[in-house]
């Protein structure tokens, strides 16, 4: 098949590479002449995965928004989740009208509180039959020096879950397909909170407990407003609840928990976004969080609590004492 990848990012570029493992020719779309260079010419993105020396032949790469999608069957959307909405008004029109576009994007729209799904479909005037997201525990170094992965396609029509699924499984990354899009956009923008959140008491030096309390509350968090939004809670049980909490919460290679880790070693909000390298998307999507959370009616603690840490830079002591109030609740 022929696919195009919007956003030359490291996740973009690492699953551009699976797809050209799984024998598809892949040409990814990036803004940068530089890295558009690098990939074209020289099969390497220097910038974000510097460590893989080259990506494989069948994938290239352009600047030319009109040649990246031409002919494409599946478009794929790996942009910085605030920056979609802009980028992709650029791409409307040019799509081709029976392409499927994934989103490979986790995070919840400031101001409009909007998924990703509702972003990328209404940018591109896009009928929910076209649209899929792909979630995941899918730390991007770890694909993209091909270890065993898995993660979860999701379609309304379970025919083009199936088809994405089939475009993007190696021998060594695995995708499964559920038709609860909601499901899966909710469990990947929410678990990037929660480990900013883990990674916040990691950094000031907090042990097990504290990050079992985090990530078992703040999955409960995300699984009761998903459920409100429209969502399986049975999804956020799978690889991309659990399991991407799992990942995100306990690896140095996410940058949300990286840019937690710094805030509770003392780092301001500004000089963690000066060292983190990518994008936390956890970072502006926690307001968003805590405005969506207001407007399904269902508390969100955990999200408020980081909220008032990346809005007033309280300490990882405070921020922990907010989620412990007086009253005794069932579990
Ligand atoms: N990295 C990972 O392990 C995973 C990431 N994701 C999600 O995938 C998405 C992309 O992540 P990732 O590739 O890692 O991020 P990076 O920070 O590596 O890259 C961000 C990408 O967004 C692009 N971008 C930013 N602003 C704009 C804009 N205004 N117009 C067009 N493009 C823009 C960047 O382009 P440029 O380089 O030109 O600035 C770059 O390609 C995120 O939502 C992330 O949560 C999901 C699973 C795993
Ligand atoms: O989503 C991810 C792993 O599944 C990547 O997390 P980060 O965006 O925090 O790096």
């Amino acid at each position: 098949m022929k696919i195009t990848v919007l956003g030359a990012g490291a996740w973009g570029t690492a699953f551009g590479q699976v797809l050209a493992d799984a024998g598809n020719d892949v040409t990814m779309w990036a803004m940068e002449p530089e890295i558009v260079e690098g990939i074209r010419d020289n099969h390497r993105n220097h910038v974000r995965l510097p460590f893989i020396e080259h990506l494989p032949d069948n994938m290239t790469a352009t600047g030319d928004r009109a040649e990246s999608v031409r002919d494409a069957e599946i478009v794929v959307v790996a942009i910085a989740a605030q920056f979609a909405r802009v980028a992709l008004a650029e791409f409307k029109g040019l799509i081709p009208d029976d392409a499927i576009v994934v989103s490979l994007m986790k995070g919840i729209e400031r101001n409009t509180n909007k998924r990703m799904d509702e972003v990328v479909r209404e940018s591109l005037d896009l009928p929910a039959e076209r649209f899929a997201a792909v979630s995941g525990p899918n730390l991007s170094k770890e694909i993209a020096l091909r270890q065993p992965a898995a993660t979860v396609v999701g379609c309304e029509d379970l025919d083009n879950a199936t088809k994405v699924a089939k475009a993007c499984t190696t021998d060594y990354f695995k995708a499964f397909v559920t038709t609860d899009v909601i499901g899966l956009e909710m469990c990947g923008s929410l678990k990037n909170v929660v480990a900013l959140a883990v990674g916040m008491a990691r950094g000031a030096g907090y042990g097990e407990n504290t990050a079992a309390m985090i990530e078992t509350r703040g999955l409960a968090e995300l699984t009761a407003l998903g459920k409100a939004a429209g969502a399986d809670p049975k999804t956020f049980a799978g690889l991309a609840g659990v399991g991407d909490l799992i990942a995100t919460c306990g690896s140095p290679l996410s940058r949300n928990y990286t840019f937690g880790a710094n805030l509770g070693k003392g780092l301001s909000k500004e000089e963690a976004t000066k060292v983190s390298n990518g994008v936390a998307e956890g970072v502006p999507t926690t307001d968003a969080v805590v405005a969506l959370g207001d407007e399904l009616g269902v508390p969100t603690p955990l999200a408020y609590a980081m909220s008032r840490v990346l809005d007033e830079g309280i300490s990882c002591a405070e921020m922990l004492s907010l989620l412990f109030g007086r009253e005794i609740t069932a579990e």
